[in-house]
Order: structure tokens, then sequence, then C-alpha cells
């Protein structure tokens, strides 16, 4: 349905994407992961027919749309990071509004909009002011504006970032919903490797200006099939347990947070005893050391060097 090849978009020294390719294929959801500055945001205003690349094409049912944005944009609906809304204004006048700038007949914009509030969960909330609405609510009616004109293909730029996670359940559930309904062909892309997991059918992971891992969610934890995670839960800790494992020669990878520390190590090392020794020797009292397959956010420790929401 639609595929970058070679993307390049340099700004002054930045090379904010260097050299991606991706496909999206009709009816799947995307996911579009890595941390700030990756190049997630630029990467989608390309393929959106929004920025100009430096240099390489973008096709949309094998059409560039470099040269030809028109018949991308009447099939595209695009959900900025950032809310694009009018606070001023009730929920149903911001959708008339856009409804509006996508040339909607007024009878198509009276069904398309009641279609889009019941999909929103906002009918009960359409004659309230934008400028009243929870974060989560103002994340809602975005989506809805850009379903207004039904569209084929939609862009979620991390419409998730900041709200409540009864909200959050409700986007991510509307997202799948309108993806198996719809069969609306999706692109998501978050800080959140459990949305992911939860939603996306085939994953590209970006870093730096570069897509350095893709495939669906058993290939990328495929990466990390010759290594496991040990979870270590602690009662209280030294600092000097932490670094003795990090220096330990077989941690791959080590992250801790709070009274847990998770490292990476070869599958075929049994690390517990070795844990331990280190915890005894270190003041350390343990509460639990598991072992867990690695997740996807552990993959992405181990190709970046850094958590995604570093
Ligand atoms: N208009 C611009 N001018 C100059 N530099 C830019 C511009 N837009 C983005 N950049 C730089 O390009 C890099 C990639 O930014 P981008 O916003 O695409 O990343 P991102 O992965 O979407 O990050 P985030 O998750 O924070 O939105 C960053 O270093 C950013 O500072």
């Amino acid at each position: 349905m639609l595929e970058a090849l070679d993307l390049k978009k340099q700004f002054m020294k930045t090379k904010a994407v260097d050299g991606v390719n991706l496909f999206i294929e009709q009816g799947e959801i995307v996911g579009l992961l890595g941390p700030n500055g990756a190049g997630k945001s630029t990467t989608i205003s390309i393929i959106s027919s929004l920025l100009s690349p430096t240099s390489g094409d973008v096709r949309f049912f094998n059409e560039s749309i470099i040269k030809q944005p028109q018949y991308l944009r009447k099939h595209l609906g695009v959900v900025p990071q950032e809310i694009a809304l009018y606070e001023n204004l009730t929920a149903m006048e911001n959708l008339q509004f856009f409804g509006k700038i996508y040339r909607l007949s007024s009878d198509v914009m009276s069904t398309k909009i009641k279609e889009v509030l019941e999909i929103i969960g906002l009918q009960e909330k359409q004659h309230d002011l934008v400028k009243t609405f929870s974060g989560g609510m103002k994340r809602r009616l975005n989506i809805g504006v850009a379903l207004l004109h039904e569209p084929k293909l939609i862009f979620m730029d991390e419409p998730t970032v900041g709200i409540d996670p009864q909200s959050r359940k409700y986007i991510l559930d509307t997202v799948k919903r309108l993806n198996r309904e719809q069969n609306l062909t999706i692109l998501y892309t978050s800080h959140y490797m459990e949305e992911a997991e939860y939603l996306c059918d085939r994953i590209y992971i970006m870093d730096q200006g570069h897509i350095i891992a893709s495939g669906n969610k058993n290939e990328i934890k495929g990466i990390l099939s010759a290594e496991q995670t040990v979870v270590i839960e602690v009662e209280t800790m030294e600092e000097t347990f932490l670094n003795t494992l990090k220096d330990h020669p077989s941690v791959r990878q080590i992250d801790n947070q709070d009274k847990s520390v998770s490292v990476i190590v070869p599958r075929e090392i049994d690390f517990f005893q070795t844990i331990i020794n280190i915890a005894n020797e270190n003041g350390t009292i343990l509460k639990s050391v598991q072992i867990q397959p690695p997740s996807l956010e552990d993959v992405f420790l181990h190709l970046t060097g850094k958590g995604l929401r570093d």
C-alpha cells in the first residue's frame, strides 16, 4: 500500500532521517518505535507528504507521493503528536470545521460526525467546549477529526502521550476496533513497547535516523533468542551490588529501576547462584530472582543501549 524508499532528511547538520526503508500492507497495524529524537515524527511528516525529503521516494499504491501527493492526501488521516483543535469551539463545531476543510457535503458531514462521535465515545460531550476537556478527551477528538473523510490509512503519532490510563485503554481498543471492523490500515508511533506488543502486527524500531530492527513481534524478540533476562527484586541494595553486576563478564545489559534490576545474560549460563553470591558479598537483601524470556523493551535496550523513554 505504502512504501518508503531510502528516505533521508537533513536539517542543517542533523540527519533526522538517514536511509529509512519501510512498507505498510493494507489491513496492517504497523508500529514505529524509538526514543525521543529518533526521527519518527520526521518520517511521518515525509510519508504524509507534509515535508519534502532531502532524498528518497515514497510510493502510495505504486505512485510517487512526492510528485503527486493528492491521491495519498485523499485517503490518509493523520493524528498529529500535538493536539490540533480549537479550544473555544465545542467538539461538534471542531468536527464541522474540519469536515468543511475536507469538503464534505452537509448530508455526508452530519452522518460522518455522528459515526465519529460514537467511535470516539464523545456523544454526550459533543456540545461542550474543548477547553473543558481532559487531555484524553482531546486526544480522542483529535483521532475523530482524522477519521472524518473515511481514510484508508491513518498515521498516529504518539496518541497516548500524557493521558490517564483509562483514556489510554480506550484509544488502544479504538485503534484495534477500527482495524478489525473497518479494515483501516494504521501506522502507530510510540515510546511504549507494551502498546506495540498489544496492537501491532509488525514493528520497526528506529534510532538516530535509522531503522535498526524490523519484523513481527516474535522475529524481533528472536534477536535475543540466545539470551535470557534475569529480573532481581531487592529489599535493600548497596551501590556495590549494582557495580559488581555491571562489571560481571556475562552481563550484556543492565537496567535498574527503584528496587528492581534486570540483567541480560547468555541463555546457557546459570546465573542464579552468581546473583546470590554477589548479593551476599555486597550487603544486599534479595526479595526474588526470576528468569524471563526477553521482552520487546529488552530487545530495544540491547540494540540501542538505552530505554525507550530515556
Ligand atoms: N524542523 C526541524 N529543524 C531542525 N531539526 C529538527 C527539525 N525537526 C526535527 N529535528 C531534529 O531531528 C531529529 C529527529 O526528530 P523527530 O522529531 O523526527 O524525532 P522523534 O523520534 O519523533 O522524537 P519524539 O519522540 O521526541 O517526537 C531530532 O534531533 C530533532 O531535534
